[in-house]
């Protein structure tokens, strides 16, 4: 498991080293690591490292320390280096060191920003080391031109080179991933000591690209961390697996309350995905004609018209492919949401739900559907997230509001995915590709995910084996199934070389994710340490 804390818990980990004196050495450990990864990814890209083009934007603080002292390896190394001072003044001994080793500094004026960014853009490494832990807010002034003139002539360039963000892109809030803009995209943020939480959640963690952690010697004083990822050994290793005497029953059975006649296909996928992801049995509930459909394409499902009360399972899934006029659909949706259950509530039923529940009732919204959800919680004129776009620029602070708001855990769809539990506990998935965006996608994640409480329930020796307790329990279960999601539709991606998938094909790759995961932790792999390891 990935864990990821905030810019201040980083920082007070620091503290008793700092104290002992060590400042200089946990810099020289960062910016060592810095340069290394730089110079794997040269290699990895056919470079050659002797006479390579590394620019570094430099700020004042240590990130710019940072930054130079890794322009002074890169420079002793035969690299063409330079240094763009974007703060006027420089971390004094990183400056004396990246001159010693060679490297050229420039000061950043207005007179200066265009032909420096040209130059920058042209390198084939550009290292963002002007903003860390220590910023408050986002660049300004020349700085911020500069990066906006280095992300418009990179946009322009037939690029061979890359951009390397030092502990995290310059304007990207460490603790929720929220961007004041302008920021450089980078392709990879090399971050020092754990990882961040604002790389891990977007848009923070679609600006900083592939996230490696460097260690530096923290580790053991960090807290308990403010994010969370599973990575596949985990999986392996928390999936249910059948006991020998298992029966149908005893493996949980899924209600699903989900299709309309406007929308019947949303009822087969979500079947689908809880088929594939090892439920003992479905049982269906819905209007005959899309039960008709349910069963042809999934003979294995039990349908009916009946009450949520008539059904004996171990877990619901409600809502999706439903609208506001399916009143019987939305009567026995907010029976189950009642039954004290374990439920999904998905699409349409998210907008039907009482305004308290508890930790076991897993919203699923993509952000339009929270941004909605949380206007009608806070009421239009205090919504802060009143539109999708709102919940896009900060969809940590925002998942966790909801959670916080109704009491639910709430799973945020998005390229990183988000579960929040009321009482803290954050996931963040990124297992899936781009394809994933297509319609009924989130159907069988729905199914997924209700598979998963069906047959896990409350059984929090899963959530205990992870070190997390009480309300946090559903969350585990939910960032399984986004992960088991995500990975099966990247694997269906690369079936097809890496082409389009279709929802139904990701359920198809479901059950062959789920046993390659299970045979990773098999194999002991999942001793490995997660720490030195590149995050996706
Ligand atoms: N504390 C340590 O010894 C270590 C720190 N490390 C690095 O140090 C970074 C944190 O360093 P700092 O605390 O010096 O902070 P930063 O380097 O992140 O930036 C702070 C400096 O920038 C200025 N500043 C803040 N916000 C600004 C803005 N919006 N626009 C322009 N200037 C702004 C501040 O006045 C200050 O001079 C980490 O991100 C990491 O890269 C690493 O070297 C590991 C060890
Ligand atoms: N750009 C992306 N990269 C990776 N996964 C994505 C991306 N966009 C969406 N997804 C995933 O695809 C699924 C889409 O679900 P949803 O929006 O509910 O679609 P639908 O309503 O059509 O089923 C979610 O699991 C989400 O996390
Ligand atoms: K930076």
């Amino acid at each position: 498991m990935i864990s990821a804390y905030t810019g201040t818990q980083v920082r007070e980990a620091e503290q008793p080293l700092l104290a002992a004196g060590l400042g200089d050495v946990l810099m020289q450990r960062a910016a060592h690591g810095l340069a290394n990864a730089v110079i794997t990814e040269l290699r990895a890209r056919g470079h050659r490292l002797y006479g390579s083009r590394v620019v570094v934007l430099a700020g004042k603080g240590n990130n710019g320390g940072d930054g130079l002292y890794a322009g002074a390896f890169l420079a002793a190394r035969g690299m063409r280096t330079t240094a763009v001072l974007t703060g006027g003044a420089a971390h004094p001994a990183a400056l004396a060191a990246f001159r010693r080793a060679g490297g050229r500094a420039e000061k950043l004026d207005g007179a200066a920003q265009d032909g420096l960014a040209a130059e920058a853009a042209r390198a084939d490494v550009v290292i963002d080391a002007i903003l860390g832990t220590g910023a408050t807010g986002g660049l300004r002034g020349d700085a911020a031109g500069l990066v906006e003139a280095v992300s418009r002539d990179l946009a322009g360039a037939d690029r061979g080179g890359f951009v390397v963000a030092c502990d995290l892109p310059s304007g990207v809030n460490a603790d929720t991933g929220e961007a004041a803009e302008p920021v450089l995209r980078a392709d990879l943020t090399v971050t020092f000591g754990a990882a961040k939480a604002g790389l891990l959640a977007d848009p923070g963690a679609d600006y900083a690209g592939r996230v490696a952690v460097v260690p530096i010697g923290i580790e053991e004083h960090l807290p308990g961390p403010a994010l969370r990822r599973l990575e596949p050994t985990d999986l392996g290793r928390i999936l249910p697996h059948p006991a020998r005497r298992a029966h149908k029953y005893s493996r949980g059975v899924l209600g699903i309350v989900a299709g309309s006649t406007q929308y019947p296909g949303a009822a087969v996928l979500a079947c689908r995905g809880a088929l594939a992801a090892g439920v003992g049995m479905v049982r269906y509930l819905g209007p005959p004609a899309v039960a008709d459909l349910v069963r042809q394409a999934c003979p294995e499902v039990v349908c009916s018209d009946g009450t949520v009360a008539d059904n004996r399972v171990q877990a619901w899934l409600v809502g999706s492919g439903m609208g506001p006029g399916d009143h019987e659909q939305l009567a026995r949706a907010a029976d189950a949401i009642a039954s004290g259950l374990p439920v999904v509530a998905d699409a349409g039923a998210l907008p039907a739900l009482p305004s308290r529940l508890d930790p076991h009732v897993v919203l699923t919204p993509h952000a339009g559907e929270l941004a909605a959800l949380l206007t009608r919680l806070e009421g239009r004129d205090d919504a802060r997230f009143g539109d999708r776009d709102a919940v896009e620029a900060a969809t940590l602070d925002a998942a966790r509001k909801a959670a916080t708001l109704t009491g639910a855990t709430v799973l945020l769809k998005g390229p990183a995915t988000l579960v929040a539990a009321p009482e803290g506990t954050v996931f963040s998935q990124a297992d899936g590709t781009p394809w994933l965006a297509t319609a009924g996608s989130g159907d069988v994640l729905a199914g997924v995910i209700g598979a998963l409480l069906a047959q896990a329930g409350p059984g929090v020796w899963l959530s205990r084996s992870l070190g997390i307790s009480g309300g946090g329990h559903w969350t585990v279960l939910a960032a399984l199934g986004a992960s088991l999601h995500g990975l099966a539709g990247t694997a269906a991606s690369d079936a097809r070389s890496g082409g389009p998938v279709t929802a139904g094909a990701i359920a198809d790759a479901i059950p062959q994710t789920w046993g390659k995961v299970s045979m990773l932790s098999n194999s002991g792999a999942s001793k490995r340490n997660s720490h030195s390891q590149p995050l996706r």
